[in-house]
């Protein structure tokens, strides 16, 4: 079997003594890996583990075959085969577009200035951009913004591409142009992002984690998530008792998750979002999953 190109082994992460990643084992191969979690999970910390913004408190970390924890210095050369795009990121207001890709394409050691330009062009281009190469960042939208933080995060041809809620903010056009460039990178490498967005994970993902309270939850395609929400989706005319979540949707009907199917009501297909909510609310009643 090919090394994976990122493994988390028994890593655990506290901030001032408080654990908020408990002792995970992982490893991610090629295809997108969808992250989900409520607020406070800890996908961030996980993420920015994985990049090597911080070390872990116990455990090891392997990324492109380099170990990165232990205070090695391998961990320059698994910076060189990763690339990151964070939750947020500080963008030097007065630089063009066009500068502040250049300047991180330097930072990534990028020496040749013609391959670095043509590269600078290129992702610039992948996220609809290249009108803007001249204008300078306090010029650009927030949507715009941040499709040239994440521009940084798809420079070179990185082993592992992390991302943390890269479509928020962005419009419907620039989210289906986003997820047709994650799914490309994906024959080359490992895609991990963080997102509230259900609908990105049953659009793109190969796999998927979700990830609660420092603890991963679910790991497995996304069919066999949607899978344990079958037979749970019910639409009619009343809502069912005891039911997870319901509403009324657009035709007037109401559609039920859970609970006992009221009296007319048919089954419907389940989303990830149902599944989702089956799995946070086993958690919450502490049943094992
Ligand atoms: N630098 C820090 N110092 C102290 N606590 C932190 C720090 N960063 C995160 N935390 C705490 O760690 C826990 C996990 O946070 P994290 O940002 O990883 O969650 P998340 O799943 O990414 O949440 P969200 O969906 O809101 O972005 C939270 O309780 C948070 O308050």
């Amino acid at each position: 079997m090919s090394p994976q190109i990122a493994v988390l082994d028994g890593v655990t992460k506290s901030y001032g003594g408080a654990e908020v990643l408990h002792r995970t084992d992982l490893g991610f191969d090629r295809g997108v890996i969808g992250l989900l979690g409520p607020n406070g999970a800890g996908k961030s910390t996980m993420l920015r583990l994985l990049a090597t913004a911080m070390p872990p408190t116990s455990g090891r970390i392997v990324v492109s075959d380099h170990v990165v924890t232990d205070g090695s210095p391998d961990r320059t050369a698994a910076r060189r085969r990763l690339s990151y795009l964070p939750q947020e990121v500080g963008i030097p207001r007065r630089m063009t577009s066009f500068a502040f890709l250049d300047y991180i394409a330097v930072l990534k050691e990028w020496k040749d200035t013609g391959a670095r330009h043509r590269e600078v062009n290129r992702v610039l281009g992948l996220v609809g951009l290249e009108d803007r190469r001249t204008k300078r960042v306090s010029a650009l939208s927030g949507g715009q913004r941040r499709r040239l933080a994440l521009a940084q995060a798809l420079m070179g041809d990185p082993d592992l591409v992390v991302l943390d809620e890269p479509t928020t903010g962005l419009d419907p056009e620039q989210r289906a142009s986003l997820r047709g460039i994650l799914s490309s990178y994906a024959d080359r490498g490992a895609v991990l992002l963080a997102t509230h967005q259900t609908e990105d994970v049953s659009a793109l993902c190969d796999r998927v984690i979700i990830l609660d309270d420092g603890r991963i939850r679910f790991d497995g395609s996304v069919a066999s998530l949607i899978g344990l929400a079958d037979g749970q989706v019910w639409i009619g005319s009343e809502v069912n008792a005891g039911a997870l979540s319901s509403w009324r949707t657009g035709t007037g009907e109401i559609r039920s998750l859970g609970g006992v199917p009221a009296a007319g009501s048919r089954p419907a297909e389940p989303a990830v979002e149902d599944a989702y909510l089956l799995v946070r609310s086993a958690n919450l009643i502490g049943q094992p999953r």
